[in-house]
């Protein structure tokens, strides 16, 4: 029930003149491992998901299952299920007769359905809920029964596109837990798509980062966090530690200091933005042992249980630059103190500028603009629009509306 999922040059138009939704995509994804796919509105996230289900066909490349295409399969065919932000249950069947819609449709009698699909509903644990009706369900609850209703299709490759945004907090790490339960017990490949970072780098094995259609980066999720192929990719994952500097034989010279760049990053000498992670750079006291820089507090800002740091630095020639960092549960640092930053090397890499009009070297004796331009207010988007796709077990559903409010021919 797994398969190895690999999409070569996969591309799709949409015409009237818009740039395409998919370009050249390529992508492997080994059996059993979950792919998390991530990039602002409109990046192509979902259209890949659609082609991967045959929802779509694609213009160009081609969709391939253990190295067989599967472009000229009807969804039903593919051995792909996929789940939306909305559950799409049918509200006039009960819970267990949702679940076992697709053995249904395959042509297995209702009892014989209802038999197979009634351990799916355990496992996500709804077997108590067999008798109700959508409509008589939290949202939670409608989106574990989706879950199941995938599942009991017995995909060798689940897709879930954005399956766990509407829910709150709470009810979201407990769909995290779960989906990381059913992948040890039925171990299908999995590609979700998601605009939250903490969820893609909890629940993916490796992260693909889309803009304009297009792949930037794919990595290790371990990895690609604090590795980023460019300042664009950084931003996209919600990195927010930009400054500008100098590489000189391994080492970044800015406003920060002179940090020695870990071994594996290998950028040339020349201009170069540091990237560090925020939840990385460690805030201690202005005069621990081990710090890097020492600044001033200028922002205090809640974070969950965390806080979140804007940190002024003032190089000894004057020049500035803001450092963002989360503290720890329990820390409490106010506005003005002073501070003490550690940049743990594991988190800290630098890419060449990408503009080489804003990114200028920053080692000069000046303080700069960096102050209006350093503190990066990141975007994570979140649809306005629910999905509202359809299942790929759904035949003759209708196609979705997509976020742009215009339908899909
Ligand atoms: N049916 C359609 N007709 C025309 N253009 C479309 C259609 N579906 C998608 N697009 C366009 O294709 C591009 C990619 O859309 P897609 O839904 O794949 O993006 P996304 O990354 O999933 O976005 P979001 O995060 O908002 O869900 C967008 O520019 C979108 O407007």
């Amino acid at each position: 029930m797994t398969a190895a999922l690999a999409v070569r040059n996969l591309g799709r138009d949409h015409g009237g003149g818009q740039a395409p939704a998919l370009d050249g995509l390529n992508l492997d994804v080994p059996a059993g491992s979950c792919l998390a796919l991530v990039g602002p509105s409109g990046s192509g996230k979902t259209t890949a998901l659609r082609l991967v289900a045959g929802l779509e066909v694609p213009d160009r490349g081609d969709v391939l299952l253990d190295g067989r295409s599967v472009v000229a399969l009807p969804p039903e065919r593919r051995g792909v299920s996929m789940v939306f932000q909305r559950p799409l249950l049918f509200p006039h069947l009960d819970v267990l007769d949702n679940v076992a819609f697709s053995a249904r449709v395959a042509g297995a009698s209702r009892r014989a359905a209802r038999a197979a699909a009634a351990p799916f509903l355990d496992l996500v644990q709804m077997g108590g809920y067999t008798t109700r009706r959508p409509g008589q369900l939290s949202g939670g609850q409608e989106q574990r029964v989706a879950l199941a209703r995938a599942l009991a299709a017995r995909p060798r490759v689940l897709l879930l596109d954005e399956a766990f945004t509407g829910l709150d907090v709470a009810l979201r790490e407990d769909m995290h837990e779960l989906l990381h339960q059913l992948r040890a017990v039925l171990e299908p490949t999995v590609v979700l798509v998601t605009h939250d970072h903490a969820e893609a780098a909890a629940l993916a094995d490796s992260v693909a980062v889309l803009s304009g259609g297009r792949l930037l980066q794919h990595g290790d999720a371990g990895r690609i966090y604090t590795r980023p192929a460019s300042v664009t990719v950084s931003r996209l994952l919600g990195g927010r530690n930009e400054v500008p500097g100098v590489v000189v034989g391994g080492e970044h010279r800015s406003a920060l200091g002179r940090l020695r760049l870990p071994t594996d990053v290998a950028v040339p000498d020349g201009p170069a933005v540091l990237l560090v992670r925020q939840e990385a750079v460690v805030v201690t006291g202005p005069d621990a042992p081990g710090a890097d820089a020492a600044g001033t507090v200028l922002a205090v800002r809640a974070a969950g249980a965390r806080r979140a740091l804007t940190v002024e630095v003032v190089s000894p020639g004057g020049a500035a630059v803001q450092v963002h960092a989360e503290t720890s549960p329990g820390q409490v640092f106010t506005r003005g103190e002073r501070v003490g930053l550690r940049l743990p090397s594991s988190a800290v890499s630098a890419v060449p500028p990408e503009d080489a009009g804003t990114e200028e070297p920053e080692i000069a004796d000046r303080r700069t603009a960096d102050a209006g331009r350093m503190p990066r207010t990141h975007r994570v988007a979140s649809p306005a629009v629910p999905d509202a796709g359809v299942r790929p077990d759904a035949p003759g559903a209708p196609r979705r509306r997509n976020h742009h409010g215009d339908h899909g021919t």
